[in-house]
């Protein structure tokens, strides 16, 4: 695990234990799941299918958005034609929060997948009582048998799961140990916080064709997306630069079509 993971990922584990002690009942009941993987596969088969992300801040690029407005972000996203929507919920590194995820939610129709560092099985619960869709789970940051544990967690809940893998070694593990058919594969370095989209490239033929190959992080322009559609990817994660738009709507359409305004 790298050095900034592994501390992410210990402060989560303080958080979550503080959590466990609280209980889940300060949120209402979650409305039905909405299908998180079959609305991508959806779109993604006319098209390009986007996973737009809500995100208020990050460990690489600190404060990227300050008029934060989930309910009005995650209405412009399902306006401009995103499949999905991914809502950061982790507090102390990305200004995330729980209240993101039910806002933006109600406020759309779209799936959502709760972006946060899932270390331990109950996480899966927390995060359907919250309203999500879909679950992270970043094989960099778990064990084979945990992160097998937590991925039938959550089936059982009925959530789908986006399995992260950074390189060859972990899509290996994700392979061998887990059954979910969301495969993302990110283009951040988590030591050097680096992004290149040739790590999608690179990994792209590695995955099997059930599964759905997701790319994630520096995703920037309609041109980004045609020259992943080259190595057979049409299915994107994308924040920070539709983040930093001031009309999200046309950006997403525009990312999406390559038309302007
Ligand atoms: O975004 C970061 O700085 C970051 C740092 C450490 C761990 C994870 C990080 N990002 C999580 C993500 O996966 C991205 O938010 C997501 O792929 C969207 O990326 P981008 O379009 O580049 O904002």
């Amino acid at each position: 695990m790298t050095d900034r993971l592994a501390e992410i990922c210990a402060t989560k584990r303080i958080e979550v234990a503080a959590r466990k002690v609280q209980g889940l009942s300060c949120w209402p009941e979650p409305s039905p799941v909405r299908g998180f993987e079959s609305a991508l596969r959806n779109k993604a088969d006319t098209g390009f299918a986007l996973i737009a992300e809500i995100k208020k801040a990050s460990p690489s690029k600190g404060l990227i958005r300050a008029d934060f407005d989930p309910p009005a972000h995650a209405q412009a996203y399902q306006a401009g034609g995103a499949a999905c929507l991914s809502i950061l919920t982790d507090a102390p590194y990305f200004q995330g929060h729980e209240d993101y995820l039910v806002s933006a939610r109600a406020a759309c129709d779209l799936p959502v997948i709760r972006k946060d560092f899932m270390i331990d099985p109950w996480q899966c619960a927390e995060s359907r009582v919250m309203g999500a869709d879909a679950i992270l789970i970043i094989v960099a940051a778990l064990d084979d048998m945990a992160m097998s544990e937590i991925e039938d967690a959550a089936l059982a809940l009925g959530l789908d799961v986006l399995v992260e893998v950074h390189d060859e070694k972990e899509l290996e593990r994700a392979l061998s140990h887990l059954k979910s058919r969301l495969i993302g594969v990110n283009n951040r370095n988590l030591k050097s916080f680096d992004v290149d989209l040739a790590t999608t490239e690179r990994l792209a033929a590695m995955v099997p064709s059930d599964k759905l190959l997701v790319c994630e992080s520096g995703i920037a322009s309609h041109a980004d997306c045609v020259r992943m559609a080259d190595s057979g990817v049409h299915t994107f994660l994308v924040g920070e630069s539709l983040m930093r738009q001031e009309n999200i709507e046309n950006a997403t359409r525009s990312l999406l079509t390559g038309q302007i305004g």
